[in-house]
């Protein structure tokens, strides 16, 4: 007997997933994707209920057209050329990045749930956070070829719900928090909190004083804690070489806590500084679910991309922190030549062609490619039109995050440029 459309769909999916991520350990990843296939599938039903009070028939129609558009009509995203281009203007949702690949989804479908199942104190989103990281998108390789743990915590579930309590956590006092909410209000990572995991971290930081040419943190050392500037500037190192230097408001000290690596720089105070710490466990359990969501989301997309596999963890985490999502229905448009360029991509799935006018389709893009440098690069209106042949996700970058972030690359873009003579494809 042959398989069913939506069987086929499935495994087609799957095949995708597996082909994208090359698990070292497909035993693990499949368990992982299916898993979060379930989850997914039971809170469709879930929602509907909730919603119709009737359940949904699961069929692949109805999950992607739930997860597409049911909820997030708020979400949808206007294209930038629908002003003039018929052809764009019901075609294109900006989402989380998590949204439409099912593997990868999951992330956002358990915040958004954890936020209506639990009783939303702090220690259950603590907790439910955590269990989201542990059973869903942590990169199958996450740990792969580094070092381990340093404190080797558990992020059992159930030993979440009545065992943890933040290590350092105590009340901070007006004067503190005036400050805080001076130096943290200007990070972006806290205003990705809701306000209990805010106050939970806000009461977990500690204030640390330091004077001019203090080593804050010892490229190569264990990470122990998560740093935000208050006063003062900071100047990183990267084998002994100077490679920036940062001030108030801004964070650093992550990538060993995220990625139970080695500390990638080391960081000195270039004057006396005020700095405020957060405990890796906490950091783990609140930040990394949120603040760092997408960086989790996207690890194993962009090291996958030829482009940026040259680019360390760190600028590789800069590109995350920075990247949009959008979704396009089949013949849609998804850059047309002529428009202003105002975005760079990368396709997570899915399948372009690419078209000039008095030419025809001159290139084929599928998963892991890039386009829309031309403009970029070499301040040109668009070139060509993009046009998805199926449904595609692409993850995109501004012009000044492109320009700040794709520097390292520049110069393969460049060599790669179609629209130079004798350029390499
Ligand atoms: N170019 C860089 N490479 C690596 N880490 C950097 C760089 N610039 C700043 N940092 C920060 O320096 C921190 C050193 O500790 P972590 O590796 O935990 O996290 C690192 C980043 O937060």
């Amino acid at each position: 007997m042959g398989l069913t459309e939506e069987q086929e769909l499935e495994l087609g999916q799957y095949r995708a997933a597996v082909e994208r991520d090359c698990p070292s350990d497909i035993i693990q990843f499949s368990a992982n994707y299916f898993n979060c296939k379930l989850e997914e599938q039971r809170k469709l039903f879930k929602s509907q209920i909730n919603k119709n009070n009737t359940p949904p028939s699961i069929t692949s129609a109805t999950r992607s057209s739930q997860v597409e558009t049911g909820d997030r009509s708020h979400l949808l995203f206007k294209s930038p050329f629908s002003e003039h281009d018929p052809h764009t203007t019901n075609v294109i949702h900006k989402e989380d990045p998590s949204a439409k690949d099912p593997f990868k989804q999951d992330f956002s479908f358990d915040q958004r749930e954890t936020k209506i199942e639990a009783s939303n104190s702090p220690l259950d989103l603590a907790n439910k956070n955590e269990e989201s990281l542990k059973h869903k998108k942590i990169p199958m390789n996450f740990n792969a070829l580094r070092r381990t743990s340093v404190s080797g915590e558990t992020f059992e579930p159930n030993n979440l719900e009545t065992d943890w309590k933040p290590e350092h956590y105590s009340e901070k006092t007006g004067e503190q928090l005036k400050r805080l909410e001076k130096s943290i209000g200007k990070n972006f990572l806290f205003n990705k909190l809701d306000k209990d995991s805010k106050k939970l971290v806000i009461n977990s930081l500690e204030e640390k004083r330091v004077t001019k040419g203090t080593e804050i943190i010892k490229q190569g050392d264990e990470g122990d804690y998560f740093y935000v500037v208050e006063q003062g500037t900071v100047d990183f190192f990267v084998n002994d070489s100077k490679v920036s230097t940062s001030g108030p408001g801004s964070s650093f000290g992550e990538l060993a806590l995220m990625y139970n690596s080695p500390r990638a720089a080391t960081v000195l105070a270039e004057t006396d500084c005020v700095l405020w710490m957060l405990d890796r466990l906490t950091f783990r359990k609140i930040l990394l679910g949120n603040s760092f969501k997408k960086r989790l989301m996207y690890d194993d997309f962009l090291k996958s991309v030829p482009i940026l596999s040259t680019l360390t963890t760190y600028d590789r985490a800069k590109i995350a922190d920075a990247l949009e999502t959008e979704l396009y229905d089949a013949g849609s448009i998804i850059i047309k030549e002529g428009d202003v360029g105002e975005n760079f991509y990368f396709i997570e799935y899915g399948s372009a062609d690419v078209i000039k006018e008095g030419v025809g389709i001159v290139a084929n893009l599928k998963q892991h490619d890039y386009f829309g440098e031309v403009a970029l690069l070499n301040d040109l209106p668009r070139q060509a039109t993009v046009k998805a042949t199926s449904t595609t996700k692409v993850a995109t970058l501004g012009k000044s995050a492109f320009q700040r972030l794709l520097g390292p690359v520049v110069e393969v873009l460049k060599l790669n440029d179609p629209t130079r003579p004798h350029h390499n494809q």
